[in-house]
């Protein structure tokens, strides 16, 4: 098995350095300074440096990071004309399995039930809905076939939830690494969703399986759908 060599952008974060301790213990990968992929776990204001650095090298680049802004999208197509861009909210291979069920869900379900999308992290994470949660209410929403109408944080009076919409609700605290569920609310019924990451480590591995994935890719979007049919 070829050695797939890593560039951390952002080395020094608790993503930076679960990576590097998952590239330690797991045989075929090294981390280097010229890498052939890099992976950004990082802070939203970093996405153009990042993405102008992998063009740069000409190599691939794994995108982590969430609270992206609304410029994201763009820059992240654009770089994809030249290099292969993974982006992912979350690279446990648990959350791209609960994703296709969300969807899943989504279509069978239909516009009756409402969905609720809950989630707990970190007393140290900075955005909020996380990520995450955003991307499963964009699956449960592509399963059914209607725009994302998301609520978020309520507060006060006259809320009553709008026919369609999404809830997102964000519990933070202690040193939890991540917990999602998805709630179906019916008539008299739920059908609940959830993954629950145990440890930062799972986001790590994930992280090394798509950098092998990206390694020698040619340019275009790639998705940790991409990774999970590869393995
Ligand atoms: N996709 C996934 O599966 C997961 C995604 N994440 C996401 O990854 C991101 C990082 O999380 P985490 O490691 O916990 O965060 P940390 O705060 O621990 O680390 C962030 C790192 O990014 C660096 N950084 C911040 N701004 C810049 C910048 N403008 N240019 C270069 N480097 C910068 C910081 O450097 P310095 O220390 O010098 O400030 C720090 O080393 C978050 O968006 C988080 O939501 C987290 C876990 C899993
Ligand atoms: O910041 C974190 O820690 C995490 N962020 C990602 C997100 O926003 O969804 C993924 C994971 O849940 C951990």
């Amino acid at each position: 098995m070829a050695t797939v060599r890593i560039s951390l952008f952002a080395p020094n974060g608790r993503m930076g350095q679960a990576i590097a301790a998952a590239a330690a213990e797991t045989r075929g990968f090294e981390i280097a300074d010229d890498g052939d992929v890099l992976i950004d776990f990082s802070a939203p204001d970093a996405l153009g440096a990042s993405l102008s650095k992998a063009v740069e090298a000409g190599i691939p680049i794994l995108i982590g990071t969430t609270g992206l802004g609304p410029d994201a999208d763009r820059l992240i197509a654009d770089a994809s004309k030249k290099i292969a861009v993974l982006r992912a909210a979350n690279t446990s291979l648990g959350v791209a399995v609960l994703l296709d069920l969300v969807e899943r869900a989504g279509k069978a379900l239909g516009p009756d039930w409402d969905i609720e999308i809950v989630e707990m992290h970190h007393r140290m994470k900075a955005d909020a809905p996380s990520g995450t949660a955003l991307a499963l209410g964009e699956a449960a929403v592509k399963g059914r076939g209607t725009p994302l109408n998301a609520e978020r944080g309520r507060d006060g009076t006259g809320l009553k939830r709008q026919e369609g919409a999404i809830g997102f609700a964000s519990i933070r605290g202690g040193t939890v690494a991540g917990e999602h569920d998805v709630i179906f609310a019916g008539a008299d019924e739920r059908l609940i969703l959830s993954h629950r990451a145990e440890s930062r480590m799972i986001f790590a591995r994930g992280a090394l399986a798509a950098a092998r994935f990206l390694a020698g890719k040619p340019a275009g979007l790639y998705s940790m759908r991409d990774v999970i049919q590869s393995l």
